[in-house]
């Protein structure tokens, strides 16, 4: 943490000027323009697989007017991650797998008898550390993962999916969507991975399709519209990083084994 801000420094140099808004996001946001390309852009998502709008939504929707992030509604805009990656092809099957499995151990919390107390991570935190159910040592052997150590483990891929969209949507050379990812993965994701699974990650990259295929996916024609969707997504997903980021801080979280 510097200066009060959330972020770890090598986490606040991936994208600079990220103080809750994506750059560009909010003049983009302020034209009439942009929000009649991104109106379009949304008309022609409704009833594919993979909506990019209703993952907007839940990312919106997670954030309450008190600033506290709701459970419900940030594991909803995972689950049309998911989909997306389900849509990429038998590579990102383990990917995809892995991520289900996380979202799986925080639903079965949140609809547990104990359901009420994993309302917002806040409301987490506080249980799981008042009840031990935490570990800040090591994991044992056969015992459910605690929630706040789940919940870290796709907080910190939030960021890399933020770092992703953010280069593919501002970046006007239009290189390789694999070479974009890798690069916001290095900066990130990666920091916290074996030598083994960055392995696994390099060559589920190189899978990923061209920049005009992903275009068609998050339902964007052009780069126009591709950079008023995504910066738009980034702008949501920035929010509630920054808030799970703060409360794992103030609670010395961030490194949960
Ligand atoms: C479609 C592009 C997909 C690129 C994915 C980039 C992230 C690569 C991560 C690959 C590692 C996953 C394998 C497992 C890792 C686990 O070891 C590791 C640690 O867990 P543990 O402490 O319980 O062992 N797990 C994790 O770090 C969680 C990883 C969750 C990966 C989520 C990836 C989300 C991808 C969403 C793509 C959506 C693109 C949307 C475009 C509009």
């Amino acid at each position: 943490m510097k200066d009060g801000k959330p972020c770890k420094q090598v986490e606040n140099d991936v994208i600079p000027k990220q103080e809750g808004k994506a750059e560009g996001a909010e003049s983009l946001k302020g034209e009439d323009m942009s929000l009649q390309v991104f109106e379009n852009a949304m008309k022609n998502c409704k009833g594919k697989t993979f909506e990019i709008g209703k993952m907007i939504e839940s990312f919106h929707a997670c954030v309450t007017n008190d600033q506290e992030v709701l459970l419900e509604h940030y594991l909803e805009a995972w689950r049309e991650l998911i989909k997306f990656m389900d849509s990429m092809g038998t590579v990102f099957t383990f990917i995809s797998h892995e991520t289900i499995t996380k979202i799986n151990i925080l639903q079965n919390y949140l609809n547990g008898e104990d359901g009420r107390s994993y309302r917002t991570i806040r409301s987490m935190i506080e249980y799981e550390m008042e009840n031990g159910v935490v570990n800040f040592k090591e994991l044992p052997a056969n015992k459910v993962p605690s929630g706040c150590r789940t919940l870290l483990r796709i907080h910190r891929a939030l960021k890399w999916l933020e770092v992703f969209l953010y280069n593919v949507g501002t970046n006007p050379r239009q290189e390789e969507t694999s070479e974009m990812c890798a690069e916001a993965y290095h900066k990130t994701l990666a920091h916290h991975h074996s030598w083994f699974i960055r392995q696994v990650a390099e060559v589920a990259f190189l899978a990923l399709p061209p920049l005009q295929e992903m275009y068609k996916v998050v339902c964007v024609k052009d780069h126009v519209e591709a950079k008023v969707v995504l910066l738009t997504t980034v702008d949501a997903i920035v929010k509630v990083y920054n808030l799970t980021q703060e409360l794992y801080t103030e609670n010395k979280m961030l490194d949960l084994p």
